[in-house]
């Protein structure tokens, strides 16, 4: 049997029983209990998808035009480009969808030799479709190497007649330009604030999530625009607790509570250098906490204390300079220590003339 000549055994993930049904969510998805949120709750359709309006009418036209170019899909995690893309093919193809693109991910084995066989033998082995086109799909692209990516030049050209690729990165950057000129790019930006809202509000509601105002609040702010982030804590902290408040949102997922910070850097600016070391010492030992929470909440609370220009770039570049060496395997204790004197110094440059 061809491909192309029964969809009977396709699966669509959203089961008919599911459609249809609900008041607060515009598509209906899986009821599969299992299933973690962030699938249950994928797009289906491209009204689903938030925020990237411009994207998604842009990309209806180039359907209904017949006209579809290579994709380039980038930006931060959690924005909707893997989601776009299948509800775009869902569109195209309908709910046989699956058996009409191929997705390759990083995880895959990714030298060229096994790409080019594997896209040589989708483009080549399957009946073609009406639609004219079959897609693949290449995900984390940004992490194919650049010989592998030279080589994918030459695969797309040979096969665009009958197949379109949609590359998916976060960072544009790692894509060589030879790559980026023969497709159309389009950036997701991270979700703003309120459309993580809107989304959230939509499962709380199905899902009958106990969330207070101050819980939301904090979930908001920790997804940082990423959706998946926003609904895997707000899963987990449903699964663990009955009631979840800022308190357990920060518990979940392993941040500082901004009051702790507040309390921390307070010391460390006015306390003792031995007091304010102490309580940062009790406090990551009591809490958990890691030097690095501790400096993006510093980072972050350092924004609302008023300080001098020529302090405040001080106090910026040298919580960077911790971040860095942080990161290149410095010791906490001992960057525990240069932060505190890093506040230290910025008080002293405050406070002279
Ligand atoms: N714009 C969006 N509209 C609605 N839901 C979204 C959106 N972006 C993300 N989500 C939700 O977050 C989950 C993850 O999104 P998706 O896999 O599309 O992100 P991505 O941008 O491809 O991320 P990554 O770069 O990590 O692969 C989806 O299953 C969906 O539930």
């Amino acid at each position: 049997m061809s491909d192309g000549e029964s969809n009977a055994m396709d699966v669509d993930p959203i089961p008919s029983s599911a459609k249809g049904k609900g008041k607060a969510v515009t598509t209906q998805y899986t009821e599969d209990e299992t299933l973690p949120w962030v699938e249950k709750y994928r797009p289906v359709t491209l009204d689903d998808v938030v925020s990237h309006k411009d994207i998604t009418t842009t990309i209806e036209k180039f359907i209904e035009k017949n006209r579809l170019p290579h994709l380039l899909f980038y930006g931060p995690p959690g924005t909707g480009k893997t989601s776009t893309i299948l509800a775009m093919a869902r569109r195209i193809y309908g709910s046989g969808y699956r058996k009409q693109i191929l997705e390759l991910n990083a995880s895959d084995d990714r030298g060229i030799d096994v790409v080019r066989e594997q896209i040589k033998q989708f483009a080549e082995t399957r009946t073609l479709f009406s639609k004219g086109f079959k897609l693949i799909i290449l995900d984390e692209a940004d992490m194919m190497t650049q010989a592998a990516q030279a080589a994918l030049r030459r695969v797309i050209e040979q096969y665009t007649k009958n197949v379109r690729f949609c590359i998916i990165c976060n960072y544009v950057n790692k894509i060589t330009p030879a790559i980026q000129s023969r497709c159309t790019r389009f950036r997701f930006a991270p979700l703003p604030i309120t459309e993580v809202e809107k989304r959230i509000n939509t499962v709380i509601e199905a899902e009958q999530v106990k969330l207070t105002e101050d819980g939301k609040k904090a979930l908001l702010k920790l997804s940082k625009g990423d959706m998946r982030r926003a609904l895997n804590i707000l899963q987990a902290c449903h699964a663990a607790y009955d009631m979840t408040s800022e308190t357990e949102i920060y518990a979940c997922t392993g941040n500082p509570l901004p009051s702790d910070i507040e309390t921390l850097v307070n010391s460390m600016l006015s306390d003792e250098f031995s007091t304010a070391f102490k309580l940062i010492s009790t406090m990551k030992t009591e809490r958990g906490l890691a030097l690095q929470d501790l400096l993006t909440g510093a980072y972050e609370y350092a924004e609302t204390l008023d300080l001098k220009p020529h302090a405040r770039v001080y106090l910026l570049d040298n919580l960077a300079t911790i971040e860095y060496r942080l990161s290149t395997g410095g010791s906490e204790k001992l960057q525990t220590t240069a932060l505190l004197g890093v506040f230290k110094n910025t008080v002293e440059l405050t406070t002279r003339n």
